[in-house]
């Protein structure tokens, strides 16, 4: 262990209520709306490869040519409460909005740059709407924000000379003034997901993360904030020096899922292409299915972790109709299903081929998701010695019990139910431990 000051500012998993909701919530919904949002991945006419809210880099787009979307920010589609109604339909228990991306752009009334809403024909605060929609919805409401502002004069990549230095000390001031507005405007924000701390200005100074962070916890002790934030003064990011989690979970599962189970809290990130975060007129490659969704929801939960799932608004403010369709087909399974996923944790039962195990945290209930149907007609439960399945129904069906039958020693096999939509099914197990 060597002496850190910047390092991990505790230890260990939060046992308080804020972070145990955080976990019981378990699926979320990521939303990447900006000025990118109105280029829809396209420039000149021309679809650009790459990222569609980095198309300001991939498409070589001048500072004042991009500025000039702000006169396109009309938005006359825009409706927070459409955008709420929609998260509840998919099932989603938060949601995490991009106030601020790289590009610097606000969605809130910002009293530090004129770069947000307010200078735009939409005019209003978005933020704000989209705090009160969710919030009425009963959705907690995260904001990410970037470090990185492509637009700030004083931002800087790297610093190499004094002025550099000099301008990102003003660039952090603002940071953390424009992270105490977002905090004191909008109460009910549960956490922050920062985003883009890469680059080596970030990484050299990793104590202005560490003052973000103590910034925030004096403004409110029980606020979430993920890893990705964190730097510490030897410039290791997400995990200290001395390898301990900075922060309140992992967040560096951005469009991936852990092979296993990881120690600390975690949460994955995924997009339903391949990688476009921001709108995307032509989407290309491959389209992750409801299906395909689920099933990730599901691994996340089997392993102790959260699943956010992202949604690029259009540029007119609407939402997209693959993503509707999205919501509906996930809202519906997890309307039967939900029980399977909220407030549920790693089983500790042997991982088997079918899919994924869950347990309720409180009911007791060990749920089976299965994913992939056994050519056998069976599906393998391995049990701790002396434990039996006492009660075995699908989740839908539950007036049709199930008879496992035992076919080895601990092992049990339960008849598979038919599969007719095309979607994971949930077996519920009630199981009565060995004398
Ligand atoms: C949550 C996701 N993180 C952002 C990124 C990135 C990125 C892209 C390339 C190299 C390094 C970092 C994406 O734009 C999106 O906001």
């Amino acid at each position: 262990q060597i002496p850190l000051k910047y390092g991990a500012s505790r230890e260990g998993k939060r046992t308080d209520a804020a972070m145990q909701r955080w976990r019981e919530n378990r699926f979320g919904q990521f939303i990447h709306f900006g000025l990118y949002s109105l280029a829809g991945g396209h420039w000149n006419g021309k679809y650009v490869e790459g990222a569609a809210e980095w198309i300001k880099g991939n498409a070589r787009i001048s500072d004042e040519d991009y500025e000039a979307l702000t006169r396109q920010f009309v938005l006359p589609e825009f409706d927070a409460r459409e955008w709420a109604r929609i998260a509840k339909e998919m099932g989603v228990k938060y949601s995490v909005i991009t106030t601020k991306h790289h590009e610097g752009f606000c969605l809130w009334p910002s009293e530090y740059t004129d770069y947000d809403v307010s200078r735009t024909p939409f005019g209003r605060d978005l933020l704000k709407e989209y705090v009160d929609a969710y919030t009425q919805e009963g959705i907690d409401v995260y904001f990410y924000y970037s470090i990185i502002d492509w637009n700030h004069p004083d931002w800087r990549s790297r610093v190499e000379t004094v002025e550099d230095s000099l301008a990102f000390f003003r660039y952090c001031d603002f940071m953390n003034k424009q992270i105490t507005e977002l905090m004191t405007r909008y109460p009910e924000v549960k956490g922050f997901w920062f985003d883009g701390t890469w680059d080596k200005s970030v990484v050299k100074f990793g104590k202005i993360t560490w003052d973000i962070e103590q910034l925030m916890h004096r403004l409110n002790p029980g606020i979430i904030c993920g890893s990705r934030l964190r730097v510490d003064e030897k410039g290791a990011r997400h995990f200290d020096t001395n390898g301990k989690l900075m922060g309140d979970y992992e967040q560096g599962w951005e469009r991936s899922l852990p092979e296993k189970a990881p120690q600390n809290d975690w949460e994955c990130v995924m997009t339903i292409p391949e990688n476009q975060w921001g709108y995307q007129a032509d989407w290309r490659g491959h389209i992750k299915s409801a299906t395909e969704i689920i099933e990730m929801l599901a691994a996340a939960t089997s392993m102790n972790g959260n699943f956010v799932l992202n949604f690029g608004p259009k540029g007119d403010g609407s939402l997209r109709e693959e993503e509707k369709q999205m919501a509906r087909k996930v809202g519906k399974w997890m309307q039967l299903n939900g029980e399977a996923i909220y407030g549920c944790v790693q089983a500790p039962l042997k991982p088997q081929k079918w899919g994924y195990y869950t347990r309720h945290r409180d009911n007791g209930f060990v749920y089976m998701v299965v994913c992939y149907q056994p050519v056998s007609g069976m599906l393998k439960v391995v049990l701790p010695t002396g434990s039996v399945i006492e009660n075995c129904v699908v989740l839908g069906k539950e007036g049709m019990e199930l008879k496992p039958e035992k076919s080895t020693k601990n092992e049990f096999v339960i008849p598979a139910p038919e599969v007719k939509d095309g979607f994971p099914y949930v077996i519920r197990l009630k199981l009565k431990e060995g004398d």
